[in-house]
């Protein structure tokens, strides 16, 4: 498993992108155009808004799905029984967000969907003919004006030593989406595993950016860009009082965008969040 560290600016970078993604369905960039420092502040800010009793007002709503979802709702990973340890806010450009944060996360949410659609055009570029002719359309297009992206704001409490038995910050998953973009975050603990079964430490420096490949994607290329199951694994020693944060952005199709005989990104949605218990 070798993940690579790629640099954006480099003429060769989608190619040795892409082929991280074709091997491992995980890459990592570095000088890519989001600011450090909107990160790092993002991180601050959420983490003042997660320690306060403020989030409780922000609560979810089950049909629309934006807003802060508490411990006790998040997700279940599919084949497990364990909720994971953390707690969430789904940001959508037009969904509820507390005004003192909004500014911050919604420019991020602009800087990573650009981002993403000049990545897409590289997965799109690097695809072998006969796989590209089974996309529908450009796959920058199918998350062109979509509403369904969505980026979570995603926060890991420190451990207080009750946990209950086999939980961990994030079970064993692969993401549903197309493309996951996400900033290092604030602690490690992300891992992909090798096609041999073994876990691997995903290499992420604060700056970088971190993308994988999503179960639709997957999808739409007929398994040729694999979607690769990680987790968060519980932090030891000191670290264990450290809260983590992390801020992965899940590319989302418009819902009418065909990803394959069998499914649209509505179809494939609908039975993924099913299977999560989440609606
Ligand atoms: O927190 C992380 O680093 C990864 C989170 C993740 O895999 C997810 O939310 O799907
Ligand atoms: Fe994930």
């Amino acid at each position: 498993m070798n993940v690579q560290n790629v640099d954006y600016t480099q003429p060769d970078a989608a190619e040795r992108f892409v082929q991280s993604l074709r091997e491992t369905g995980f890459g990592v960039l570095r000088n890519h155009p989001i600011p450090a420092d909107l990160v790092s502040s993002i991180y601050r800010n959420w983490l003042a808004f997660f320690t306060s009793e403020e989030k409780h007002r922000w609560r979810y709503d089950q049909g629309r799905q934006d807003g802060y979802f508490p411990p006790d709702v998040s997700e279940t990973a599919k084949g497990h029984s364990v909720k994971d340890l953390k707690e969430y806010y789904h940001v959508y450009p037009w969904g509820r967000i507390p005004d003192s944060l909004r500014d911050d996360i919604l420019d991020y949410y602009r800087r990573a969907n650009e981002v993403a659609s000049t990545l897409l055009g590289w997965v799109e570029s690097q695809t072998p003919a006969d796989i590209a002719l089974h996309y529908s359309e450009p796959l920058s297009r199918m998350i062109e004006d979509s509403q369904q992206t969505l980026l979570r704001v995603l926060h890991y409490p420190p451990l207080s030593g009750d946990e209950q038995p086999g939980a961990v910050r994030a079970a064993a998953h692969e993401d549903i989406n197309l493309l996951t973009v996400l900033p290092a975050a604030n602690e490690p603990g992300l891992e992909v595993r090798g096609g041999d079964g073994t876990w691997h430490a995903v290499p992420c420096d604060p700056g970088q950016l971190v993308i994988n490949v999503g179960d639709m994607l997957q999808e739409a290329s007929r398994g040729y860009f694999p979607s690769t199951t990680h987790r968060v694994t519980n932090p030891r020693g000191e670290a264990r009082l450290h809260s983590r944060l992390s801020l992965p952005l899940f590319l989302h199709p418009r819902p009418e965008v065909v990803l394959s005989e069998r499914h649209t990104a509505d179809t494939y949605l609908k039975e993924r969040l099913r299977e999560l218990g989440v609606i």
